[in-house]
Parts: structure tokens; C-alpha cells; sequence
């Protein structure tokens, strides 16, 4: 059996190349960019006024000059005009271009208005609220790298240097895949001995966060439905995630039919609690990775997030950071396991705390509406001590 660092590093040493597409800017939304975007003109483009109020030259006032007869009036979205008489002024609007003759803008609160005379009720800074051409950026700059998510400033990025049209990364071709007899659809009710499957909505629902909508399908513990079934979809899509039918049970056929449909075992279990029974594979010719998650509720949601959210980001392109906190409680970890244990975030004082919560095991599936994340313990004779740093991997707000 090998160790969850092991484990992880085999997963991340995986490369899939998903290929990139055209989308509308409205659709780019969660989506990873696969260019660099480029100011198109400078940033801003013009001298811009930032305050309602009059422009005018500095000099006048350097001159003794502190009324002002205001010439004309310049709203945002109409052409420049010019400050014909150096001792007047001109009425801008924010978002107006500055004329060039002018070099300082003083807002209405600052100003005296009787008919067309501006008298300044006191005297202002040279240059004052003014944004100037290209002090964001200059054009050809580039403003936004390849390999980021597009959230809501991105979009807003997008849009202003013109990019109704954008090209990101495809997301993958995922199936999503529940085995066991036990398990009925969610719309039934189940007799004693079942259940309502649970476990890929949970990851129907982390998927949807990234973006993905994958494939949800059932499978009985059949073995000649499931090699016909995962036969086709090994051929069709990028990635398989599959819960239950992985440990030692008569039933648990996934390890035997995967490795019949060629699709190359690279580990089978992992020195951690929960998700030990976690099945791992790549079918080479196809390219088609397997993640093969042990079906008790936590587990298949742990190692999701695990090893499938750091594979997925990295395969982008996309940073994850580890993260770390302190304990808030002395803890042990005697076993010969990483071991995983659901907790919150708090801080204190300025720092990140992880506060660990009881829960029943791998099975808890409602517990895991409560925590943010799960704290790592690493096997360890020594006890764990309040305030010791640990790693801390994340299930909310992931995307850093
Ligand atoms: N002899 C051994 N028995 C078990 C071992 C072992 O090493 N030796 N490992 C245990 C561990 S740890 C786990 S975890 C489970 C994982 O087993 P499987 O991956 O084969 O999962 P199943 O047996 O199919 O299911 C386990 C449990 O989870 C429930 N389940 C499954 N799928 C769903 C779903 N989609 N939604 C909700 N609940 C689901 C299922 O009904 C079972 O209760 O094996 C241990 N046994
Ligand atoms: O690994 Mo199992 O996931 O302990 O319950």
C-alpha cells in the first residue's frame, strides 16, 4: 500500500490535454483562458476626468486668477473641445475627455456657479483629478495571463478591450458513475435494505463549481453490464470518477473490469482514512483517466477533493496552493494512516485556526454539510499539539 504523498504525486504526474475553443464573452464565465489578453489601446485612453466640475489651466490661477467664465460644456461620450481663452473654464462630466489646454479639473462642491462665471472657494492642486492616458497600462501590455479562471473581473477585463469572443480550455468529457445494488434513484423510496444514491450529486454539484457538467449514470453490480457500459464510455470521455465497488467485497468487480478494458492500474489503496480503497488508472491509448473512489459517502467525497480538484487544476494550468492551519486542540494519530478529519476555519487573532468536528466516520454523509474542509494528520507517535501547523485541504471556496 503506498502513502497518500505517494499517491498524490502519481495522480498529478498525469497530463490530459483537454484543447482549447471559441466562446461568447457571456459564456466564458468559470471558464480557464488559454491566451494572454493585451490592452488594445492604452489604459485609459484618454485623459479622463474623474469628478464632475469645470477643466481648467493651472496657470491662470498661478496668474491671481480665481473666477472663471465657463465656455462650453463637455459631457462623457462627446468629442474633445478646446479651451479657447486661457483665464476661462470649460464644464466637464466624469468620464469626459480633458482638453488639452487644461490641465487641472475642480469639482462642483469646490465651486461658486452665478450664470457662467466658476469661482473656486479655495484653491486646488495642479493636475487634481485627472485619470491620465495609459497610467493603468500602456497598449500591447499584457493585462490578464493565459491559464487563469474567468471570474467577474475578468469579464469585465474582457469586455473592455473588445473580446466578445474568447478562447479558453475545453472542459473535459467526465462520466460520473454510482455502482451497487443497494442503490436506488433519488425520486424512490428506498426498502430497508437501500438507499437513495447521494454520493455523485455531491460530486455532480463540485463539478458543476468548476464548470463541468459530466455525464451521471448508475451501474449494477452486473459484471457483463459494467464491461459493456465502461467499455464505451472509457472510448468516449477524458475522465471516468466512479464511487463504490472498490474494496474487498464478492461484488466489488471495478478493479477486474477496468484492467480487462485496458485501462492500467497505477495504484489500488492508500495508506489514509477514509478513502483507503481508492483505485487509480490511466487507459493509455485512450487517454482516459479513472478515478475509482471507495463508495462510502465521505470517502468518495475526501478523495475528490483530494486528489481529483489538485489533478484537474493542475492539468490547466491553474495554481493550488496548499493550505495550511493550526490546530485549535491537541489531537493523536497513532495509526500507521494519514488520516483526514472534517473541520471549520476560524481566526483568531489574525491567524487561521482549524477547529476539528465530531463526526461518526466515513459514512457521515451529513456532517459534511458543516465543515469547510479536512485537516491532514500524517501517521505520528508524538501527539499533535494545539497550535501545531497542518496541512488543510479545502471543500469550500477552493478556487484561489
Ligand atoms: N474486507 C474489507 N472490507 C472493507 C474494506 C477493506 O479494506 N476490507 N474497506 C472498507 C472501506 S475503508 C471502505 S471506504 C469501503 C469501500 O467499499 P467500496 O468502494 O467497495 O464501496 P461499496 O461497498 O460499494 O459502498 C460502501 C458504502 O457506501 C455506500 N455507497 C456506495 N455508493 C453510494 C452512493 N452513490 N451514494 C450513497 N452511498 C453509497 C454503500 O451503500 C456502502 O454502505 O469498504 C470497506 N470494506
Ligand atoms: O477508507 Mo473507508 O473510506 O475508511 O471508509
Amino acid at each position: 500500500m503506498i502513502t497518500y504523498k505517494e499517491a498524490l504525486s502519481l495522480v498529478l504526474e498525469q497530463h490530459l490535454e483537454f484543447g482549447t475553443e471559441v466562446v461568447p464573452l457571456t459564456e466564458a464565465y468559470n471558464r480557464v483562458l488559454a491566451e494572454e489578453i493585451h490592452a488594445d489601446r492604452d489604459f485609459p485612453p484618454f485623459n479622463r476626468a474623474t469628478k464632475d466640475g469645470i477643466a481648467l489651466a493651472y496657470e491662470a490661477i498661478e496668474n491671481g486668477r480665481l473666477s472663471f467664465e465657463i465656455t462650453g460644456v463637455l459631457p462623457a461620450g462627446k468629442p474633445v473641445i478646446p479651451l479657447e481663452e486661457p483665464e476661462g473654464c470649460i464644464e466637464i462630466m466624469t468620464g469626459a475627455v480633458v482638453p488639452y489646454e487644461t490641465d487641472t479639473v475642480v469639482m462642483y462642491e469646490h465651486l461658486e456657479v452665478d450664470g457662467d462665471i466658476a469661482t473656486l472657494k479655495k484653491i486646488p492642486e495642479q493636475g487634481q483629478n485627472i485619470h491620465l492616458r495609459g497610467s493603468d497600462h500602456r497598449k500591447g501590455e499584457r493585462i490578464l495571463p493565459k491559464n487563469i479562471r474567468v471570474l467577474a473581473a475578468e469579464m469585465g477585463v474582457l469586455a473592455t478591450v473588445g473580446k466578445n469572443r474568447v478562447h479558453v480550455h475545453k472542459t473535459p468529457r467526465i462520466a460520473l458513475i454510482s455502482t451497487g445494488n443497494e442503490l436506488v434513484e433519488i425520486d424512490q423510496t428506498p426498502l430497508l435494505h437501500q438507499i437513495r444514491r447521494s454520493n455523485t450529486y455531491s460530486l455532480y454539484g463540485a463539478l458543476q463549481e468548476e464548470g463541468i457538467k459530466p455525464l451521471h449514470l448508475h451501474l449494477d453490480d452486473d459484471l457483463d453490464l459494467m464491461r459493456q457500459k465502461l467499455a464505451y464510455l472509457i472510448d468516449e470521455m477524458d475522465v471516468l470518477i466512479l464511487s463504490g465497488g472498490v474494496s474487498k467485497g464478492k461484488f466489488d468487480y471495478l478493479p477486474q473490469v477496468l484492467e480487462e478494458l485496458g485501462v492500467e492500474k497505477i495504484f489500488h489503496r492508500v495508506a489514509q482514512r477514509p478513502g483507503k480503497p481508492f483505485w487509480f488508472g490511466k487507459n493509455r491509448n485512450r487517454a482516459t483517466l479513472v478515478f475509482s473512489f471507495p463508495g462510502n459517502p465521505v470517502s468518495t467525497f475526501l478523495n475528490f477533493y483530494l486528489y481529483f480538484i489538485p489533478w484537474y487544476f493542475k492539468n490547466l494550468g491553474l495554481g493550488y496552493e496548499p493550505m495550511f492551519v493550526q490546530l485549535r486542540k491537541k489531537i493523536e494519530n497513532p495509526s500507521d494512516l494519514t488520516i483526514f478529519i472534517g473541520a471549520n476555519l476560524m481566526i483568531e487573532e489574525g491567524i487561521l485556526l482549524g477547529e476539528i468536528l465530531n463526526s461518526s466516520g466515513s459514512g457521515d454523509l451529513a456532517h459534511l454539510s458543516e465543515i469547510e474542509g479536512f485537516v491532514q494528520l500524517d501517521p505520528r507517535k508524538a501527539s499533535y499539539k494545539k497550535g501545531e501547523i497542518v496541512p488543510f485541504i479545502p471543500v469550500k471556496n477552493h478556487k484561489r
